[in-house]
């Protein structure tokens, strides 16, 4: 599989609040990603860097192989815009090099599909929060995006445009696009997502925390391989220090971890535990 993205050490604060800490990411095509976790943890900020639309504070975003076509559909699209759906998809459409022929063919297509056809007279600022969410889907799948990223693009939408929404993200998937997509409850995505991340206290991980107040612990060990504890899912950081390692570890899954430490006869320097909501660590 071909790497498509990747994201290299990146952190990103707002005014010191430090709110992505040194994540690390590759994203291969023809994937369908999910990025998880509760109010606030940073997955609409992950996403926009993806996007380019943001930089990060350090690390780097990075497309190996070249200029990408992205689609993006913020968490909520702009309800100001006074543009009816077909103009307004006309306009994207023709500054991001879509051809007037089929800009002429798709648009009405789309509209049908997400029933907004009958909406077509009516500017978008007249237009419910769904129907407005809907044209921001438009303009993203419209131009067959190798990266369609979609923020919570759910919330608001009635169940048959869910359902449009799946169809069209299963489309795309075929023709050889990679989807980023986060969510909250639900969900209709549950078959198509390949891969989760959640996100934790500024950190990706791969392992769904049982309460996202929960604390996490840091474990501080020495004489332990750096590259048998890669594979711990529980992991969410790992750092090196000059006579050991620095574990970050769900609160819940630490046991686990120090049992495993301690079957490969690394030696447990300190642990320390870390409230969810408190600065754990100077930056
Ligand atoms: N432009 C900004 N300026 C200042 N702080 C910001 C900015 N954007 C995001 N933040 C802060 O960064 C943190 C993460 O925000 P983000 O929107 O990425 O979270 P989220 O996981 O998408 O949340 P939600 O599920 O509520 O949409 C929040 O504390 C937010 O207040």
């Amino acid at each position: 599989m071909e790497k498509f993205v990747e994201l290299e050490h990146i952190s990103k604060a707002y005014n010191n609040q430090q709110v992505l800490r040194d994540i690390s990411l590759t994203i291969d095509q023809k994937q369908v990603i999910a990025i998880l976790g509760g109010n606030g943890t940073g997955k609409s900020t992950i996403l926009r860097l993806i996007a380019g639309l943001e930089k990060p504070t350090s690390g780097k975003v990075i497309y190996p192989n070249k200029k990408i076509r992205i689609g993006y559909v913020p968490e909520r699209f702009p309800k100001d815009i006074r543009f009816t759906p077909s103009e307004y998809l006309c306009y994207i459409g023709t500054i991001t090099g879509i051809s007037k022929a089929r800009l002429r063919k798709n648009i009405p297509t789309f509209l049908r599909r997400f029933q907004l056809e009958k909406l077509d007279n009516h500017r978008i600022n007249e237009l419910s929060k769904g129907n407005t969410q809907k044209v921001g889907i438009i303009q993203a799948i419209m131009q067959r995006p190798e990266l369609l990223i979609l923020d919570e693009p759910i919330s608001g939408l009635d169940a048959q445009a869910q359902q449009e929404l799946l169809l069209v993200i299963k489309e795309l998937k075929e023709r050889g696009s990679t989807i980023l997509l986060t969510y909250h409850e639900s969900n209709i995505f549950e078959d198509i997502v390949e891969t989760t991340y959640y996100i934790y206290n500024g950190l990706l991980s791969k392992t769904k925390m049982k309460n996202e107040k929960d604390s996490l612990k840091l474990i501080e060990v020495k004489r332990l391989d750096d590259s048998q504890v890669k594979q711990w899912e529980e992991v969410l950081h790992m750092k090196e220090m000059d006579n050991g390692l620095l574990l970050y570890v769900h609160a819940n899954y630490s046991d686990k971890v120090l049992s495993r430490i301690l079957a490969l006869q690394g030696s447990i320097n300190q642990v320390t535990t870390v409230d969810n909501d408190g600065e754990w660590e100077r930056e």
